[in-house]
């Protein structure tokens, strides 16, 4: 198990208790602002001391309250990568790099500082001081740098909130090879759906202080009611596609996913390239029937593997599309009109314009290296 968190904690009139454990690669922590996210990270990083826990990461138990075990912050082996970079001014993004590992004794130095380099597109900066970054090539050379002290996890607070839409976008692929081949876990605090469709292997869902919803990521995503603050029309589901042609004429891009082909708008990524990609719930209409002379290009055919009632005027049809599982949130009215219930045949319906190149992640790639030179 990479975390294991179980934490009782009371901080001025919020009250924490959240418990969870998590395997994946890139666990992302949700909910809404005050939810209790970042003072999990703390309690994992050492800079909050809860009143009950037990921390362990990787096996390695941090905190133990009722073993009196605490283990001090610069031996948890911990990196950090905040909300601003917060790199030092007056040193060189070689000298901020190297920085990291001061703090690692000589013979606990795995990570290698060309790949580093290599893995982050940081190469060319070397030589340049913080003040002449972009906001991306800043929070690129602080994970950098927080990688080279050799931690264990790495948590990374909302590393992105700072960033327009266009610096995220030129992050995010860093940050997939990083999840992929950097042999490092990743706990990520993010306040954007889009951003943990995208990125997150697991999930866990806080709302006041608890966890509402934890597990892998396609199946936490799928289940639009845990993200009802701030997410809900951002949730669906997430399935793996592989690029199967571009098509030149009309500026769109086949993708091969167990469902069915899917067209969406243009992609850059070449033929064969594994996808994630998000079919976000309320984009999905239900038919009965195979339609015909209608405007959407995708249509995938499955059967309802379960009506989830989530109270209020909508409700989540899970569907089995060739196993891929696909939801679609359609009204109450719609369940009861059309007659839909588990087992039945229907056929999920998707405009292809509503896929949303944010969320087209590249898939996780099997042959993980490690981070060793
Ligand atoms: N030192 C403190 N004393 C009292 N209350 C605190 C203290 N630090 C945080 N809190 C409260 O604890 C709650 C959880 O805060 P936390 O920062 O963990 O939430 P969050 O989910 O990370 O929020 P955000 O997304 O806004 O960063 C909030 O209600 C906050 O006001």
């Amino acid at each position: 198990m990479i975390l294991d968190v179980d934490i009782r904690h009371q901080q001025g009139a919020f009250a924490l208790h959240a418990r969870f454990q998590s395997d994946g690669k890139l666990t992302a922590l949700f909910g809404p602002s005050g939810s209790g996210k970042t003072t999990i990270v703390n309690a994992v990083s050492g800079l909050v001391q809860p009143d009950h826990a037990r921390i362990a990461v990787q096996g390695r138990v941090l905190v133990d309250t009722k073993k009196s075990i605490d283990v001090p912050k610069h031996r948890r082996r911990i990196g950090y990568v905040f909300q601003e970079g917060r790199l030092f001014p007056h040193l060189s993004v070689r000298h901020n790099l190297l920085f990291g590992r001061w703090f690692t004794q000589r013979n606990e130095r795995k990570a290698g500082f060309d790949h580093v380099v290599e893995l982050l597109g940081i190469g060319h900066l070397l030589d340049r001081r913080p003040s002449t970054l972009s906001g991306g090539e800043k929070q690129r050379v602080a994970i950098g740098r927080a990688l080279l002290a050799d931690p264990q996890l790495l948590l990374m607070d909302e590393p992105l909130a700072s960033l327009d839409d266009a610096r995220k976008s030129e992050i995010y692929p860093y940050i997939e090879r990083l999840r992929d081949q950097g042999g490092v876990p990743i706990v990520l605090v993010s306040h954007s759906v889009a951003e943990i469709a995208r990125l997150a292997t697991s999930v866990v869902v806080l709302s006041e202080g608890r966890v509402v919803a934890s597990g892998p990521a396609a199946e936490v995503l799928r289940h639009t009611n845990f993200f009802e603050q701030g997410g809900l029309t951002e949730a669906g589901a997430l399935i793996e596609a592989r690029v199967l042609r571009h098509d030149e004429r009309y500026e769109l891009t086949e993708l091969q996913a167990r469902a069915g082909t899917l067209s969406v708008p243009r992609l850059p990524h070449p033929v064969g390239t594994s996808l994630r990609v998000r079919l976000r719930a309320r984009d999905i209409i239900l038919s009965l029937r195979a339609p015909e002379g209608l405007s959407a290009l995708n249509v995938l055919p499955g059967f309802i593997s379960s009506i989830d009632e989530a109270g209020g005027a909508s409700v989540d049809v899970q569907l089995d599309c060739g196993g891929d599982p696909v939801v679609a949130r359609v009204t109450r009215r719609s369940v009861e009109e059309l007659g839909l219930k588990s087992g039945l045949a229907v056929h999920a319906i998707i405009k292809s314009i509503a896929f949303d190149p944010e969320a087209l992640g590249v898939a996780g790639q099997k042959n993980i290296r490690n981070l060793r030179p």
